[in-house]
């Protein structure tokens, strides 16, 4: 790939390949923007085809951080982490402490936290070498796993754009397809239940299965067939790129609202979405519940703050909605637009000269 090419396309900051020999770290950390502060996204772990694709989504993922975190009102940046390697199988304390160097040795400019493949435990092992990183362990007084916390923003979220489709937030009695029934969804799952939603669910590992039919009376269907089912509102919260040509003429939903990223597999799936008349919940909007609870321990964790934050998901949402009604756009050039606008006026803002407790000298 051209790399430079690419990152002038999307004005990229920077790119950094990390090595360890020993432990047999390849990690790329990417930092897209910090207009807004400090660049705090995930780290991915996940064996990559190759390590051009390895750093096509760290680009990629980086980037959605820069608008998922304008999005939400934060004052962070957007960068990821990718490490190459198998999570089952090529974990270890060196690698992840060879990880934390690289991090502690952006001094602050990138912040970690878990993605696909990292868990808490991870976090912890980082957290050795640096304090760059966030969704530590609670025993270290911070937020541990953000999952449970992502999924209560998209609960809310998908209430807010149920809002917009049906004219009634209630998801009692609404029938709600879900696509994977990971660490996110399981917690989804309990919200809706709990509201009186009905479940139809599908993954590819039946245990995850198997507890959503036992605990919340979901019907299960195969993975091939979940785009079919007559059901009010989608629910992706797996893969990315599941919204296609192939998958939305098969829909039969009012809603799209979940929690995997990057749903869409191109921008013209989103107005594709529009003309079918689905109201499409933009993904790093409505998902922003785990980045947000992290973010929080950047000031000293306060779990009620932090889910305070998340609840404004339903209203961000709204906003989202009125945006693209305003302007006469689909909902996820709306998204992409109110994020735009906050990096354009705080980099104004922030470009207006501060001595910031340093001397004056240092600034010529
Ligand atoms: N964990 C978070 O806090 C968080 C935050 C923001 C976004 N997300 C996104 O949400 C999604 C889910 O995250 P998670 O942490 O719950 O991950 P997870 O791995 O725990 O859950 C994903 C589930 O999807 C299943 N799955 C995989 N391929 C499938 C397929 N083809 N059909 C059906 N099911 C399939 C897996 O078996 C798994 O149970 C991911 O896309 C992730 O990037 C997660
Ligand atoms: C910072 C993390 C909790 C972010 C999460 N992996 C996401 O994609 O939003």
């Amino acid at each position: 790939m051209k790399i430079f090419e690419y990152m002038g396309k999307y004005d990229y900051e920077q790119l950094v390949l990390c090595h360890d020999e020993q432990s047999g770290l390849k990690a790329i950390i990417c930092i897209h923007d910090t207009t807004l502060g400090p660049a705090l996204g995930g780290t991915r772990m996940w064996t990559y085809d190759s390590e051009d694709a390895a750093i096509e989504d760290a680009l990629r993922l980086a980037r959605g951080m820069t608008y998922k975190n304008a999005a939400a009102g934060l004052n962070l940046g957007g960068g990821k982490t990718v490490v190459i390697g198998d999570p089952k199988k090529d974990k270890s304390e060196a690698l992840f402490r060879a990880l934390g160097r690289y991090i502690q040795g952006l001094n602050g400019r990138y912040i970690t936290a878990e993605d696909v493949g990292t868990t808490v435990e991870d976090m912890d092992i980082i957290r050795e070498e640096t304090k760059y990183v966030t969704g530590v362990s609670p025993a270290f007084g911070s937020s541990g796993n953000p999952s449970p916390v992502t999924a209560y923003g998209v609960y809310k979220g998908m209430k807010a754009a149920s809002k917009v489709a049906f004219g009634d937030d209630s998801l009692k009695g609404k029938v709600v397809a879900v696509q994977g029934v990971g660490h996110v969804a399981y917690n989804l799952c309990k919200h809706l239940h709990a509201e009186g939603a009905k479940l139809i669910v599908t993954d590819i590992n039946q245990a995850n299965v198997d507890r959503a039919v036992q605990e919340f009376g979901a019907e299960a269907v195969s993975p091939d067939k979940i785009y079919d089912v007559d059901c009010d509102i989608f629910s992706p919260c797996a893969l990315g790129a599941i919204i296609n040509d192939e998958t939305i003429e098969r829909l039969t939903c009012k809603v799209v609202a979940g929690a995997a990223n990057n749903q869409l597999k191109e921008e013209k799936h989103g107005e594709m979405l529009e003309q079918k008349g689905i109201i499409y919940a933009p993904d790093y909007v409505i998902n922003a519940g785990g980045v947000i609870n992290v973010a929080d321990e950047l000031y000293g964790y306060n779990r009620d703050r932090a889910m305070k934050r998340v609840e404004t998901i339903y209203d961000n949402m709204l906003k989202v909605f009125e945006i693209a009604k305003r302007d006469g756009i689909p909902s996820y050039k709306a998204a992409d637009r109110m994020a735009e606008e906050r990096i354009a006026a705080m980099r104004k803002t922030r470009s207006t000269f501060l001595v910031n407790g340093q001397s004056i000298l240092s600034h010529r």
